[in-house]
């Protein structure tokens, strides 16, 4: 492809790839030259020419000298739109999931709703690039434009005709998400994260609504958890625009909930869709994973799936790693479950699911990350109290902060402080009795405890097998 095909004014040198940073870049290639939330890519802009890129998107009044200039105001929108003409073609079928929690989740089962209808599919978020056979890390829950594109196009490549990936607020905000066909996008939930980057909830809102507003297509389906705070504020916006809405939950038109009975190993669901009256059984428990399921059968459903045949292929859907996981039964007798809440809410979520499945206490183990939301910290401390008999606090990814601090700013009343993790996911269990429940939560399906720049070997699973012992 010549630069000429991809921009107007451009000339027939052959354009070998897109960089977002100068070290990456290569003769031929397109660098993107944007502020950051660290430095300012602008200023690498020298660096990439002489590196040999011909051309450089950016802001105009941005000084540009030996390579094309293509500027805009909006510079990352405009080089995601290039990069996706120049990496594709896609998989044909596209679907994007926002919100706080459950990102992940419903991803995750779209691909598995997916799979069992026969098609070839993938999904990208924070698991990485999932596919039928195979799971590569990305580092990243959206990674960035370059890589989010060469991956789409990657994976079309190898077969793959329908893929799900989660948008974060990040992602949607520094538009590394943009450029290809969105089909469907699901709202799951609204809750406070990520104010360290966004500030206010309306401004975190505001980047989510985006896929909604300008990144799905016109002609798609929006796909909306109905029984969240926020959600008619999403259904809004989506009328605004004439997205067709398909929302799901108790409140929900498309995929209505009538009842959630939970059993041993999951919960009973009683839906109507379609004007009928289903009722599936679905192998997960705990109300948020409920949600999430009925969220990927209605994105599922959004762009062409079988009503009757997507609701019960619920029933066949597998656990998503370090999501309300079972790692063991303990020698007390007690289940120990690990699961990825990270936020206020998810903890709450995370304890609704388990408490209908405890007869006895319910054990919790769980810490905040450093160089994140601080805001959240107290908020989790305090939920912990609520919902839980006895909490410990411990250590999760404190990155550059002084974990002792973040510990201190947790400060769940009531709670024993236990800095390494493995000791404190020790002490829960030999704490627990038969009717208990150890819930290790906020690392899910991670396999390092990032301290300082260091990524330690840490997995909440195998180290709760190994304290079982
Ligand atoms: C705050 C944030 O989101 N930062 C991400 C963002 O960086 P940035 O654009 O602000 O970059 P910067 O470091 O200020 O640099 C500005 C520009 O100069 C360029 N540069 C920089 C240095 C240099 O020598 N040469 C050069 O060209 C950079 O490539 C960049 O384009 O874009 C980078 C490339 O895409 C990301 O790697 C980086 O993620 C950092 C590492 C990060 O920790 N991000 C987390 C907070 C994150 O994005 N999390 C979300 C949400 C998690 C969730 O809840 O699921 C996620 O999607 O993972
Ligand atoms: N629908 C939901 N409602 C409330 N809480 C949820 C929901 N789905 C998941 N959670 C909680 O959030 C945790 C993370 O879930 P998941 O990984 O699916 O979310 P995510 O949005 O991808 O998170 P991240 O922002 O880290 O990528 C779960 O382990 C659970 O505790
Ligand atoms: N995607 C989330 C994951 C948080 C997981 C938790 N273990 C932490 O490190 O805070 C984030 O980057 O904020
Ligand atoms: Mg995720």
């Amino acid at each position: 492809m010549r630069l000429g095909d991809l921009v107007d004014g451009g000339s027939a040198e052959t354009v070998t790839g897109f960089a977002l940073d100068h070290r990456k870049v290569a003769p031929g290639t397109i660098f993107g030259a944007f502020r950051g939330a660290r430095v300012n890519g602008e200023d690498y802009i020298p660096q990439a020419i002489a590196n040999g890129a011909i051309a450089i998107v950016t802001r105009a009044g941005v000084p540009v000298t030996g390579a094309q200039a293509i500027t805009a105001d909006e510079p990352r929108a405009v080089f995601a739109h290039l990069a996706a003409r120049y990496f594709a073609p896609f998989p044909s079928t596209v679907v994007a999931i926002t919100g706080t929690n459950g990102k992940t989740s419903t991803a995750e089962l779209t691909r598995q709703l997916w799979h069992q209808a026969g098609h070839v599919a993938a999904s990208i978020g924070t698991l990485g690039v999932t596919t039928a056979h195979d799971q590569v890390s990305t580092g990243l829950t959206t990674p960035d434009v370059v890589t989010f594109l060469a991956n789409m196009a990657g994976l079309q490549r190898e077969g793959v005709t329908h893929a799900s990936f989660e948008a974060s607020s990040h992602g949607l905000d520094q538009f590394r998400t943009e450029g290809l066909p969105v089909a469907a996008a699901a709202f799951t939930n609204l809750s406070r994260d990520h104010l360290d980057y966004h500030s206010t909830m309306e401004a975190y809102f505001a980047a989510k609504l985006r896929l909604f507003t300008e990144v799905v297509d016109p002609a798609g389906t929006a796909v909306i958890w109905a029984d969240d705070e926020w959600s008619d504020l999403v259904i809004a916006a989506c009328q605004e625009r004439h997205l067709r809405t398909y929302t799901v939950g108790t409140r929900g038109e498309g995929l209505k909930l009538l009842s959630r009975t939970p059993t041993m190993l999951g919960q009973t669901l009683r839906l109507t869709a379609g004007g009928s009256e289903i009722t599936v059984n679905l192998p997960l428990i705990g109300a948020y994973q409920a949600a999430n399921a009925l969220l990927a059968a209605g994105l599922v459903i959004a762009v062409g799936g079988d009503v009757a045949t997507t609701i019960s292929n619920l029933s066949r859907l597998q656990p998503v790693r370090g999501r309300l996981e079972r790692a063991v039964i303990a020698r007390s007798g007690a289940a120990v479950y690990v699961d990825y809440a990270h936020t206020p809410d998810a903890l709450e979520a995370a304890a609704a699911a388990l408490r209908p499945h405890t007869k006895g206490r319910l054990i919790l183990v769980f810490g905040a990350g450093g160089d994140r939301d601080q805001g959240k910290r107290p908020l989790m401390g305090q939920a912990a109290a609520n919902i839980a008999d006895y909490v410990i606090v411990t250590d999760d990814n404190p990155r550059s902060e002084d974990p002792a601090t973040i510990r201190a700013a947790i400060a769940s009343p009531g709670a024993t402080e236990i800095a390494d993790r493995r000791q404190a996911i020790a002490a829960a269990i030999a704490a627990s009795g038969p009717q208990d429940i150890v819930l290790i939560a906020g690392k899910g399906h991670e396999q390092g405890q990032i301290v300082g720049d260091q990524v330690l070997p840490f997995d909440d699973v195998q180290v709760a097998r190994e304290s079982a012992q």
